[in-house]
């Protein structure tokens, strides 16, 4: 297999020029996107995440020309949807896959009709729906249920069928539209492993849109936030998960951090009573240093009584990031700066004391 030179890799697939789009509501305009400008590039996988209306839908969309921008344009392999006459946006459309919530699957079809009749709509040869429709029933892992219908399907396995049938024009681009929303976790990750695979080797732009950081978080190169119609950042995701500059990031991860636990949160005191107590400190790490893993050595600056009380590291795109929670005697503490210095935390608190039991 060829790989591509970084340059064409990374050239822009998918770019956002301020677009904005405003919808009629019952009291006045619905500004649903305002201002939005950003690219995805070839074979990534991008996320956009927000809370529930924050434009998320009305974005993605835009892509496929679902929705039409009521300013700025969106431009895909360098052609701006919103100005196709129908026939070219039926091409288009061929080359953009997508995939839904709910599946989106129709119940008296079975499987292998499901996933032949975009293909049947086109008006392709029998012979060659049926090689087609076998290989992507290889590919999403169901070649047993081609005859089954929907109904006898679990919601991963209907999901997988949405799948296939999204790349039976082989597109360069799949949008999956809160694919996973509706699925349980040991289910969402087996989705988001075969998007991932599916990624890599057909080298498709993946985009997919979540109010789940854990969905970021597993599968995703870079990511965006948006809030209010508005992007609030962009970047690779171990940097916006490790250092979040907005406030609509750090509410989003607020569920993944680990904060004191409350039976320690209960004990915690404003100023120690006695030598014996123990300072309690949180310790961050962003992902700028520690990229073969925070030495022990390094936690060893807080003496040699020190105790690991909750937390931990996850490694995010060869980044260490996370948040440990430590105790140590205060009697003899470095100074917060020595602290700081030592372990490589990029932010280093002192919460409070405990007692000794
Ligand atoms: N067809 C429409 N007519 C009027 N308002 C709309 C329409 N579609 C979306 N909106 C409004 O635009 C805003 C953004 O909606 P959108 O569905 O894009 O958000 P979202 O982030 O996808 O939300 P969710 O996660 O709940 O699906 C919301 O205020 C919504 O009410």
């Amino acid at each position: 297999m060829t790989t591509l030179p970084p340059a064409v890799q990374l050239a822009p697939h998918i770019v956002f020029d301020n677009v904005g789009k405003s919808y009629a509501g019952h009291s006045g305009l619905v500004e649903a996107l305002s201002a939005v400008s950003f690219d995805i590039r070839h074979g990534e996988v991008f996320g956009i995440i927000g809370r529930s209306g924050a434009g998320k839908s009305t974005l993605l969309r835009t892509i496929n020309a679902l929705e039409t921008p009521t300013s700025g344009q969106v431009q895909v392999h360098g052609i701006n949807p919103a100005k196709l006459d129908e026939e070219a946006l039926v091409t288009l459309r061929r080359r953009i896959g997508m995939i839904f919530q709910h599946f989106n699957l129709l119940s008296a079809k079975t499987v292998a009709e499901n996933i032949a009749l975009p293909l049947r709509v086109a008006g392709e040869r029998p012979a060659l729906i049926k090689r087609r429709v076998d290989e992507l029933l290889n590919l999403v892992g169901l070649t047993d249920k081609a005859n089954v219908y929907p109904a006898q399907l679990s919601g991963g396995q209907k999901q997988r069928v949405g799948i296939a049938r999204a790349l039976v024009h082989a597109p360069e681009v799949l949008l999956c539209d809160e694919a996973t929303s509706a699925l349980d976790p040991e289910t969402t990750q087996s989705i988001l492993t075969l998007l991932r695979d599916i990624n890599r080797q057909l080298k498709l732009t993946v985009v997919l849109i979540t109010h789940d950081m854990g969905v970021i978080r597993a599968i995703c190169d870079r990511v965006l936030v948006l809030d209010r119609g508005q992007v609030q950042e962009v970047g690779k995701v171990w940097r916006v998960f490790g250092a979040p500059q907005a406030k609509a990031t750090q509410a989003l991860l607020r569920p993944l951090q680990q904060d004191l636990p409350p039976d320690l949160a209960q004990q915690l005191m404003s100023a120690p009573t006695e030598p014996l107590d123990r300072a309690v400190f949180s310790l961050r790490f962003a992902g700028s240093r520690h990229a073969q893993g925070l030495p022990l050595q390094a936690l060893a600056a807080l003496g040699p009584l020190v105790t690991l009380l909750h937390g931990g590291l996850d490694r995010l795109d060869g980044h260490a990031l996370g948040q440990l929670l430590i105790s140590a005697p205060v009697a003899n503490l470095p100074s917060l700066e020595t602290l700081h210095h030592a372990t490589g935390a990029d932010h280093l608190e002192l919460l409070g004391y405990v007692r000794t039991n």
